[in-house]
């Protein structure tokens, strides 16, 4: 038997999938991520969404000015992309490679926050993908359908059958992201696919189950889209986030709301986890027995799927209890993080 380690020490990890917001929510949120991750993709969900390379190119400015002025997180580095809406003009492709941009991302329009803009019909956007196959840039997608006629906990697989497999053979050489997966369907398809298709998977998929939804009262603050799954579903996420397989990266789908706005009768969906994101992964790594390929999942392969350097560097994990704050300030208000009052068995350092 060996014995459980004290600490861990990873090459600097990435944030994959990461809701940052505007203004003064930007401001409270954007540190507790720096301080973790050298880079993260950044949602265009915004109001009104970024949709072209020129809104993407204040908008990084914002997020550099909203970093650390020193010491841990002030070199964080967001990686932009653009929201995908029927009408992308080719030409945009374009000018955001120029920009920088390096993915655009795709929301069926109605599936999730701030998506009323999203794609109607993904082959309205076909002229729009043929330039991003052409220019290198990735496209990222929430796979959810949006048809009422589909139970809320199907979306995602019925969306690989009805979306994922004619997108990939109409565009075979597009890099694809299958976002923050919720599925065995969603795994296994990333599994069996060529090496243009990847997921994201985040903490809270791979440690909970929809049970935790539910438990003793509705719990909102565990509310997020794709909504957890059954059990057997967690586990093949956590066997496919914990195989090496390099198809599989953190993407926290951090998703910050004001407290007010998830306690309310209508509950905004996201989990906010940026406060205690590693700690969180490296719990759901560790109960699988599987700590050594937290690195590659956290550092190494999305880097390699993105085609970006790994970072240098490293951080370290200690085994040491630390209580997650029962709220943190937003804004004018306050947010909680997911298991805030909790106690976490990693900390950080
Ligand atoms: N994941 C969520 O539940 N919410 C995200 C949007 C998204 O990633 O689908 C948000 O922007 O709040
Ligand atoms: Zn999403
Ligand atoms: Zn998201």
């Amino acid at each position: 038997m060996t014995t459980a380690p004290v600490s861990i020490t990873l090459t600097r990890p990435d944030d994959w999938h990461l809701h940052l917001r505007d203004g003064t929510a930007l401001q409270a949120v954007l540190p507790a991520t720096a301080a973790q991750f050298a880079r993260a993709i950044v949602m265009p969900n915004l109001r009104p969404p970024v949709t072209m390379a020129e809104q993407a190119v204040a908008y990084r400015e914002r997020i550099l000015a909203a970093r650390p002025a020193t010491g841990a997180g002030s070199d964080f580095t967001p990686l932009m992309t653009l929201y995908l809406t029927d009408n992308t003009p080719p030409e945009e492709i374009v000018r955001a490679k120029a920009a920088g941009v390096v993915a655009l991302k795709l929301y069926p329009a109605g599936a999730t926050t701030n998506s009323d803009a999203g794609v109607t019909d993904i082959r309205r956007t076909y002229p729009t993908l043929e330039a991003m196959q052409r220019e290198g840039l990735l496209l990222l997608v929430h796979g959810e359908v949006t048809d009422p006629a589909v139970d809320v906990f199907d979306r995602e697989a019925v969306f690989i059958e009805r979306v994922m497999t004619p997108l990939r053979r109409d565009f075979p050489e597009l890099k694809v992201v299958f976002e923050h997966i919720t599925t065995r369907d969603a795994a296994q398809y990333v599994a069996q696919a060529d090496r243009f298709t990847a997921a994201t998977v985040t903490a809270h998929h791979l440690l909970y189950n929809r049970n935790a939804l539910f438990m003793g009262g509705l719990r909102p603050h565990w509310y997020c889209l794709p909504v957890l799954k059954r059990e057997l579903h967690r586990q093949a996420l956590v066997d496919a986030a914990t195989s090496g397989s390099p198809k599989f990266f953190l993407g926290t789908d951090s998703a910050p709301h004001a407290a007010a706005l998830k306690e309310a009768s209508v509950c905004g969906a996201g989990c906010y986890t940026a406060p205690a994101a590693l700690e969180l992964y490296a719990e759901a790594f560790e109960a699988a027995g599987a700590l050594d390929r937290l690195e590659g999942f956290a550092s190494h392969h999305g880097a390699d799927f993105y085609g970006l350097p790994r970072n240098t560097g490293t951080v370290t994990l200690r085994r040491q209890p630390r209580t997650l704050p029962e709220s943190l300030p937003f804004g004018d208000t306050v947010i909680k993080p997911l298991r805030a009052g909790e106690t976490l068995n990693w900390t950080l350092s």
